[in-house]
Parts: C-alpha cells; structure tokens; sequence
C-alpha cells in the first residue's frame, strides 16, 4: 500500500506543472489565433490542448482522491500495528521496569505515538510529493528566468529556519512536561471513572480534584503560552516576507512581459507557477512543523524499544523439575527496589522443601511479598542467590518456571470480562476447557457464584461493559483462587489469599487446599494465625531479614515474635 501511494503520488505531483504548461500553450495560441485576421484560423489544435488539460485536471482529482483513501487505509493499519508492537515489547519487560517512573514515561509517550501521530506516514508522503511538484515548477523557472528562484528561496529559508527552532523549543517544553502530564491524566481519571466514584462522593473530592486539575492545565497553560505567542509572532513576519518575495517575482514577470521578452502565456504560465509554489510553501512548512514533532517524538517510541529487560530466558534453560526433589534454597538472598536505598529482603537463608507448606508470617513491608516475587523471577536476588535443586532458578526455562508457580497476588486483578474468562487466566491456554474451569470452581468455591449469576459461567462480570455483574469481595477473591486451580502447578503461592472471605468459607477453602495440595509445595502469606498454624513451618519475618523459622508449636515454645504476635491475635477473640 506505501508503494502504491508513492507511486501515485508521484504521478500526481507532475500534474500541477503540466496543466499550467497546457494552460500557457492556451493563452499563447488564443493570442495567436486573435492576432491573425487574414486567414480563417483552425481551432483544432486550441481545443485540444483544451482536452489535455481537462483530462489532466480529471485525473488530477482522481488521484488525489485515492492517494487520500489509501493514507486513511494505511493510517490505521499504521496505528494497530504500533499498537500491538508496544504490547508485545511491554511484555517482555521486567517488572521493575513498570514500576520506575522514567520508564513509564518513555512508554506514554510512545503510546501517544500510536494516537496522535498515525497522520505521520501520510504526512511525509504529503511532504515528498508537494516537494515533487515544487522540483517540477523549480524547473520550469529555471528554464524561463532562474533568477526568479533565488528571491523564492530568500523568501522561504528564514521560514523554514524558524519552525524548526520552535518546533525543538516546543519538543523540549513537551518532553520535560511528560510525568506532570501523566498526574494530569490521573487526575482527570480520579475526577471521573467507576473505580474512584464511590471514594470520591463519600469523601466530597470532586472540589479537591477539580482544583488540582486546574492548577496542574493552568501551569500547563501558562508555559506554553510564551512559546505559542512567540511562534505566531515569528510565523506573522516570516508569512510577510514571502509575500515580499512574491511580489518582487510578479512585478519582474510583468515587467519582462511588457518589455516583449515573454509571451502572455508564459506571464500566466510564471505568474501561477509562482503562487503555487507559494501556497505549495504554505502547506510544506505548515506540515513542517507536524512532521518535524512528530518525527521527534518517534525518538521516544524508539527509546521505548531500546529498553531490553534484565531478566530473559538462560542461553541454555533447564527444564523445570518434575517431580521437585529438594526444593527452593535461598542461600543469603537479598533484593532492593530499584531506586530504594533499603532492603526488602535481606540474608535470607532457609529452604522450602519439596512437598511442604510454608507459612510467611510478618508485619506490613516485613518483606513477605517480595520475598514470592523473587521466587517466581519477577525479580532476581540484588545479593545471594535461590538455588532450585541444587541449580540457580536463573538457569531454569523462564516460562516452565513461571508455568509450574502458581502465584495469586494479593492485589490480583478483577478482569471486566466473563466469569469463566476470569478463572481460565489462570491459564489461559486451557480458556476453552469447561470442565476444567468448572472443577478448578469448585475447588475455590466459586461455583455455588456461578449458579447464582442469571449467565452462569458466561455472565460478563464488572461494570465498565453493558451488562456486566459486580461481585462483592469475598466473591471476587474465590473466583482469583479458581485461577490458582487452572494448572497443576507444582509450587502454589497464597498471597493474602482469604482476607475477604467469611469465616466459613475461610475454613473450607483450607480444608481444600490442604487436600488439592498434597505433595506440593505452597507457600502462604496471611495475617491470620487461623490460616498460619495450618503450614508444616513458619517464617517469621523482621524488616526483610529471617527472624524465626519452626512450626507453630515450635514457634510458640520459644516465646518469640511469633508467639507474640499469636497470642496477641487469640486475646482479641477471647
Ligand atoms: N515496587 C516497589 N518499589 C519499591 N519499594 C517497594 C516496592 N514494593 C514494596 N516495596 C517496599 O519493600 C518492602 C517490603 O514490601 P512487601 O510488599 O514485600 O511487604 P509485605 O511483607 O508483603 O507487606 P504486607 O504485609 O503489607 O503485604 C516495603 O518496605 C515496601 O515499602
């Protein structure tokens, strides 16, 4: 479709110049025909160059008209595939990566490219045929009178000169303005979206967000507005002197036509050639400065995909291990945050054998997530390292290893897509496979939900879609669990993982889960001692750092933080 374009493009950027050559063939020969009285003149040769030029100013239109369907076309082939592009490169960062600001900098702005800038390709392609059609009408003045073309270019150069200048000012003022644009964004978000609705009524925010949003746009405003004054000032003088250099050419055209050196039809022939290319000026450095930006906000679509991410696949990946033999060790393991000057995990030395249930235990920011996210790889160990086997996990298939832990976050997602769909992400190969869906349902007592929901399994849940169904909590945490069942994982990983159920549904889900579980290794996070003392060992966690391990009968016998914090919890219900 490019080729296509180009080409016709190019057949359509002769054109201009043809038909104003046809149309001075025209004027010549009117005047030739008028100014011989004494033969009877023929009119063949007139009217045929009337017929040429009809017919180029027909195909004219005509090629306009597709070369502008087929921009269109190709304008939103150009915007899926950059679309579908950044996805695919999005998902083979790291997660770190998403959460460093800088980053996700990079990717709005690349985003921006996929909206805003889908009119780029056509353009250029605009630019280059305009710039044609200019070389064209350049030659034809040349042929006539080249001076003509050096009062063009003084006319035109300090135009051109000036729109690239502003068109870095404003680059600049744009780029430097991406993270408050991004606080813009989220601040237009929380004024007006489903999630914030109820948080923002409750509380009377609407006057609090709609003043922040003010002064953020106002300070926006009032930044670019220098800038914006400036260029039309600029832009006003710039506009002057082509209309100078305009004039100059038409009072010298006329001046030689009067003279006798040129026909009238040549008169008419420069005359127009001259204003288009004025007008053909106009629309290239109006466009200019569309494509100037926009090529320099490419740059950042390209950053984006300069970034690679740190964790990839080993050059040689172990298979993952089947059945597990040993285990996870963690051998002096420590992890920071990218841009955080703490540990969130520190000297962590222990071993989650194959077949056991750990139960991590600690206060808020003890570290207990982080220290699941380093064993599914989300992250790898700043210090130390975690051995599976007897073998580091960072020789181990990325994706075998990712298949065989189960992990439900504690902040899982509720997908706004069908009840079934909700549960087979958990995988997702499997989204076809009922009986499975419905079995890992019943696992998680999700099922007794379905059989209420007026679609069953099919019922779209959430409200951002017509006829989507909310559920409560609790509802939503059984289906998340569900997902836990979809594969035969070998390690499952609980994060928080019954917080919102009730007490019974609670007590059944572990009953299942010591059942659905045997033989395999899982590891719990809760705050619950309920859900804690069922595990075979405990790790209780201090700041990132192991402070006690041992099952709770141990645990308690010691009389340390766990049994502390234990017997605190049982007080509350005594
Ligand atoms: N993405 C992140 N970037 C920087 N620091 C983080 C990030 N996530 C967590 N932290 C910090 O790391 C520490 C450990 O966090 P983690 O989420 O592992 O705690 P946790 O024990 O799971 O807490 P909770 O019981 O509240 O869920 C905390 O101090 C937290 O502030």
């Amino acid at each position: 479709m490019t080729l296509v374009n180009i080409l016709l493009r190019v057949i359509r950027a002769a054109l201009p110049l043809a038909i104003l050559y046809v149309g001075k063939l025209i004027i010549d020969e009117v005047v030739l025909l008028n100014s011989t009285h004494n033969t009877i003149p023929s009119h063949t040769y007139l009217w045929k160059l009337v017929g040429i030029e009809f017919g180029l100013a027909v195909l004219s239109d005509a090629l306009s008209r597709a070369v502008s369907l087929v921009d269109s076309l190709l304008g939103d082939l150009f915007a899926n595939l950059t679309s579908v592009k950044i996805m695919e490169h999005a998902a083979t960062l790291d997660l770190d990566q998403f959460e460093d600001s800088v980053f996700y900098d990079k990717l709005e702005r690349a985003r921006q490219q996929t909206t805003g800038r889908t009119i780029l390709l056509s353009q250029v392609l605009s630019q280059v045929q305009d710039l044609i059609t200019m070389g064209f009408l350049i030659v034809g003045f040349v042929v006539f009178n080249p001076w003509l073309i050096v009062l063009l270019l003084a006319a035109i150069v300090p135009a051109f000169l000036g729109e690239s200048h502003f068109n870095n000012k404003s680059y600049a003022l744009t780029r430097a303005q991406t993270a408050q644009r991004r606080e813009l964004d989220y601040t237009r978000y929380l004024g007006a979206s489903d999630e914030t609705a109820k948080e923002v009524k409750i509380f009377n925010l609407s006057g609090f967000i709609i003043d922040r949003f003010k002064a953020l746009s106002n300070k926006f405003y009032v930044s670019s507005r220098a800038l914006t004054i400036q260029r039309s000032a600029w832009g006003t003088v710039f506009a002057l002197l082509g209309s100078i250099g305009y004039y100059a050419a038409y009072g010298y055209i006329i001046y030689k036509t009067i003279n006798g050196s040129i026909t009238i039809g040549t008169l008419t022939f420069l005359a127009g050639s001259f204003r288009q290319l004025r007008s053909l000026l106009e629309g290239i450095l109006g466009r200019f400065t569309t494509i100037s930006q926009g090529a320099i906000y490419l740059r950042d679509y390209f950053d984006f995909f300069d970034i690679q991410p740190q964790i990839n696949q080993p050059p040689h990946p172990l298979p993952f291990p089947q059945p597990l033999r040993e285990g996870f060790r963690f051998e002096n393991v420590g992890f920071r945050y990218t841009n955080s000057e703490r540990w969130a995990n520190r000297h962590l030395n222990f071993t989650l054998h194959a077949g056991e249930k750990l139960a991590l235990v600690g206060e808020n920011g003890a570290g207990k997530t982080t220290l699941v996210k380093l064993l599914a790889r989300l992250y790898d160990p700043t210090e130390g390292r975690i051995l599976l086997d007897g073998i580091d996990l960072r020789q181990y298939d990325l994706v075998q290893l990712r298949q065989n832990i189960g992990v439900i976050f504690q902040d899982y997602l509720r997908y706004q897509m069908s009840f079934s769909q909700n549960i087979a992400v958990g995988n997702i190969g499997e989204k076809e496979n009922r009986p499975l869906i419905a079995e890992a349902a019943r696992q998680s007592l999700a099922d007794a939900l379905a059989a209420k929901l007026p679609n069953g399994y099919d019922q779209a849940l959430g409200r951002r879609f017509n006829n989507g169904v909310d559920l409560s909590g609790g509802e939503w945490q059984k289906l998340a669990l569900a997902r836990a069942y979809m594969r035969n994982a070998q390690v499952l990983i609980l994060d928080e993982p019954t917080a919102a159920l009730d007490a019974r549904a609670e007590y059944e889900v572990f009953q299942r889960f010591a059942e659905l579980t045997q033989g395999k290794s899982a590891i719990l996070i809760s705050h619950r001692f309920s859900t804690v003392r069922m595990a075979n060992r405990i790790l209780v966690l201090d700041k990132g750092q192991l402070l006690e391990i041992g099952s709770h009968e141990e645990l308690l016998a010691k009389q340390g933080r766990y049994a502390e914090l234990f017997q605190l919890q049982a007080a509350g219900y005594r």
